[in-house]
């Protein structure tokens, strides 16, 4: 049996929208062993009652990916997932489903594919590579497309806490990708270019100051916002409060915030949130430099 930590994600950070993505310090866990039966699924956790518990499961979906892609069949699988990603909150619960897949499958056959590989069908599965990326190396990673080729670089990680506010209320990816348009005035791409560039000059730099500005973003805050009540002002709090830098999570509705000491911002933010009427989970965590490939089999902190 083989067992996979798989970080939660923070996608579209800042202003690096479907670019750059950072691991976070809570983690899903997938376990693949042999079965007497065709397929067993089991879920804990997080959402465990909307997860399906047949072929459609987006976990097992990659474990096949993995075995057709060897020229296997899967067979005999018992598959067990605990979930600490809330799903569909904009902290990569797709991806860490995905990736727990592909990491998984690839250790239970003996790891035959290399990670460029798993990045390549992580990133075919879930479209875009910026939430796959670090789920699979950990770290802070910019990644794209070159032609059909997934480019990365990893960046160190910044030296700060990130205070985590997940809103009780869902946000498909899918759905809020809906909302985006399909050009932007040109004024607004320089704008976030020029915030692109401050937020890996910080981080590279250790000038988190620099975050005010680095983590601004004008081309998806502006019409995902409008799926998040109270979001400008929660931003415009937090940052009063001392956040170096707050943004929109992956694809929403969760907000991130990244400061020196947490608790403060954190405090803010669920009350900057409830003047809305948005309940909000606030989560204290750090920046993870370590991925799924990092993670197999696992034995220190956590449950592998
Ligand atoms: N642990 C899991 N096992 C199986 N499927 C999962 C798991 N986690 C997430 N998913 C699938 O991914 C969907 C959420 O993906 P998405 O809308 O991209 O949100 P997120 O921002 O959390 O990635 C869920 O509705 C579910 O279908
Ligand atoms: N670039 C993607 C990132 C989605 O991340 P998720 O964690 O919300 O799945 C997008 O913005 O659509």
């Amino acid at each position: 049996m083989v067992c996979v930590l798989i970080p939660a994600t923070s996608a579209n950070l800042g202003p690096g929208f479907d670019a750059v993505g950072m691991a976070l310090s809570f983690y899903n866990e997938v376990s693949l062993g042999p079965s007497p039966k065709e397929l067993e699924i089991e879920v804990f956790g997080d959402g465990a009652e909307l997860i399906s518990r047949d072929k459609n499961n987006l976990v097992y979906v990659a474990i096949t990916k993995v075995f057709e892609k060897l020229g296997k069949t899967p067979r005999n699988l018992k598959l067990t997932l605990k979930n600490r990603v809330p799903l569909a909150r904009g902290l990569g619960s797709s991806a860490a489903a995905i990736v727990g897949g592909l990491v998984a499958a690839n250790a239970y056959l003996g790891n035959p594919l290399p990670s460029d590989e798993l990045l390549r069908l992580a990133t075919e599965l879930e479209g875009h590579p910026d939430n796959v990326a670090p789920a699979l190396l950990g770290g802070v990673v910019i990644s794209g497309f070159d032609r059909d080729k997934v480019k990365y670089l990893k960046l160190p990680v910044p030296e700060v806490e990130v205070v985590v506010a997940i809103p009780r209320f869902q946000l498909k990816t899918a759905d809020s990708r809906q909302i985006l348009p399909a050009e932007i005035p040109f004024s607004r791409a320089v704008l976030n270019v020029n915030r692109v560039s401050f937020l890996i000059a910080a981080f590279c730099l250790k000038k988190y100051e620099y975050l005010q500005i680095g983590m601004e973003d004008y081309l998806h805050q502006p019409y995902r916002s409008q799926l998040i009540p109270g979001f400008y002002q929660v931003v415009e709090e937090a940052k009063n409060a001392g956040a170096y830098g707050v943004a929109l999570s992956g694809s929403g509705p969760t907000v991130i915030a990244l400061a020196k000491e947490g608790e403060a911002v954190g405090r803010v933010i669920k009350e900057a949130f409830l003047k809305f009427n948005v309940e909000t989970e606030i989560i204290y965590t750090r920046p993870e430099n370590r991925g799924a490939i990092d993670l197999i089999n696992y034995k220190g902190e956590g449950d592998c």
